[in-house]
């Protein structure tokens, strides 16, 4: 990797909020990582006295020194410690990851507190992602799988509500078909519902109670027009008139959180498809290992459906339990679902038995979403990718992280036109080499971020509004109250 990578990282990093996660934050999430392997660990101890079973008395030891690892890893983080290599696990990116932390301590910005943040975060989960992959019985290991299924299921008031709708939706087919300015409306609807799916964030809330998660899932009319005024940048109206053009079209998500913000994604593509002539095909972009806690990888996303068709998933934590009318809802949606990825109308960017960790048919196409760089250089890094996304109709970024890699997590001032935090005035110095360097990605294809606010990067907005939320709240950049739904098709607006 040239010395020009790293410029990519560099330019003038936020550390306000950053600070924050590194010593508040992280140590939560590996804290919650050890509990869960001690857990698994001591589940299987039980059966091991039982059952003298080798194997597991392998897994367990295993497991013994995943914990050690992991909170080794803790305490140097608590104490600014140089980062190490990602070691050589036979996995993805190991050569980038350390040629970049090799160029960081070029500059003494190669330990915990002092590493760019996005670099850093990045590192974290592909580093923890080698501390499992490196051993035998726990390759396949999600650490955070139980995590995500817990809050998933406790989803269910607000998935109900929503597949209320759907089945009202139903009813409406021939008018809504008969009546674009009917259809624009339940467009934005989706747009929305599935922008807020995104404050649903596990790395985000450490602590979340039922209720904190009831009201950040809480969908429909009355709720989303008390949202608007937290809606900082608001394209709706341009997505429409561009999404409104196409005919039988291809929309791609590029996926953030599993659970509930899964669930709107799916919904926002079923409404696509089902009620729209604009759509007949979509793609889902996974991650291929665990990362940023709950971030949707393959077998996330097959579960998820297999869920939604288990008529005791949600109801049995759902208080009160769902009513007839209300499992028949969700039902009758599930179905819906589980036919468009059967049929092929919905499908995964990777083979959907991919494993964690990938494989040589996943790699290109999905890679490139775990690697610690901003998406400027999309097409340099990977050019499989970058044309089966100029392919589609419409590429809808989900949630923080996919907006901090795409503006590069610079310190842009607000005001910043979008395209140019895209890519379209970087200098040469940006791109990756100027023998690889192609273009930048703004333009590259119609792109919609739609990003709850949870970092400090926020560009393309209008200086009176930034003005006005300042006064309102002092932590709009981070504490995802606020929200950007942002749109670029061609041309820099
Ligand atoms: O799931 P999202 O919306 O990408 O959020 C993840 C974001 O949350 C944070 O963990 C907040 O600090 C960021 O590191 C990251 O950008």
């Amino acid at each position: 990797m040239s010395s020009m990578a790293l410029l990519t990282l560099n330019p003038q990093l936020f550390h306000i909020f950053s600070y924050e996660t590194v010593v508040k934050r992280w140590p939560i999430i590996l804290a919650g990582i050890v509990d869960r392997v001690r857990l698994s660990r001591e589940n299987h101890n039980l059966h091991s006295e039982a059952q003298e079973n080798q194997a597991l008395e392998a897994k367990i030891a295993e497991g013994k020194a995943i914990i050690e690892k992991v909170s080794k890893l803790k305490y140097d983080m608590a104490r600014d410690h140089v980062m190490e290599p990602i070691p050589a696990d036979g996995e993805l990116h190991v050569d980038l990851y350390n040629s970049l932390l090799e160029e960081l301590a070029e500059s003494s910005k190669n330990t915990w507190f002092t590493a760019p943040w996005l670099y850093a975060e990045c590192y974290l989960y592909r580093l923890l992602r080698s501390y499992f992959v490196q051993s035998k019985f726990w390759r396949d290991y999600d650490p955070f799988r139980a995590q995500k299924l817990d809050v998933f299921t406790k989803s269910g008031p607000s998935i109900y509500g929503i597949a209320k709708i759907m089945s009202e939706l139903t009813i409406e087919k021939s008018a809504l078909e008969s009546d674009p300015s009917k259809l624009k409306v339940f467009f934005q609807e989706m747009i929305q519902m599935c922008l807020w799916g995104n404050a649903t964030d596990l790395s985000l809330l450490t602590h979340m109670s039922l209720d904190d998660i009831e009201r950040l899932q809480s969908v429909g009319k009355e709720m989303q027009a008390a949202r608007q005024e937290f809606i900082m940048r608001d394209d709706q109206e341009n997505v429409w008139e561009h999404i409104s053009r196409v005919k039988d079209g291809r929309v791609d998500f590029v996926l953030d959180n599993a659970g509930f913000e899964l669930f709107t994604d799916l919904v926002f593509a079923d409404f696509l498809v089902t009620y729209t002539p604009y759509v007949s095909e979509v793609v889902f972009h996974p991650k291929l290992i665990p990362w940023f806690v709950s971030d949707v990888t393959p077998r996330d996303f097959n579960e998820t459906i297999e869920s939604l068709l288990d008529p005791s998933f949600l109801a049995f934590n759902t208080s009160p339990a769902p009513s007839k009318e209300q499992q028949q809802n969700l039902q009758q949606l599930a179905n819906r679902l589980k036919k468009y990825v059967t049929d092929g109308t919905f499908s995964l960017s990777v083979p959907k038995e991919t494993p964690l960790g990938g494989n040589s048919a996943s790699e290109s196409l999905a890679g490139f979403w775990t690697k610690p760089v901003p998406y400027w250089n999309m097409e340099a890094y990977d050019p499989e990718l970058w044309k089966l996304l100029k392919g589609s109709d419409l590429v809808i970024f989900k949630g923080d992280l996919h907006y901090r890699k795409l503006t590069g997590d610079v310190q842009w001032p607000a005001s910043t036109p979008l395209g140019d935090a895209l890519g379209e005035r970087l200098s040469a110095a940006h791109l990756v080499s100027l023998t690889l360097a192609t273009g930048p990605l703004a333009g590259s294809f119609p792109l919609l971020s739609l990003r709850t606010n949870k970092a400090d990067v926020a560009v393309g907005l209008d200086k009176d509004i930034v003005a006005q939320t300042e006064v309102k709240d002092s932590k709009w950049r981070v504490d995802g109250r606020f929200a950007l739904i942002s749109f670029l098709a061609e041309k820099n607006v």
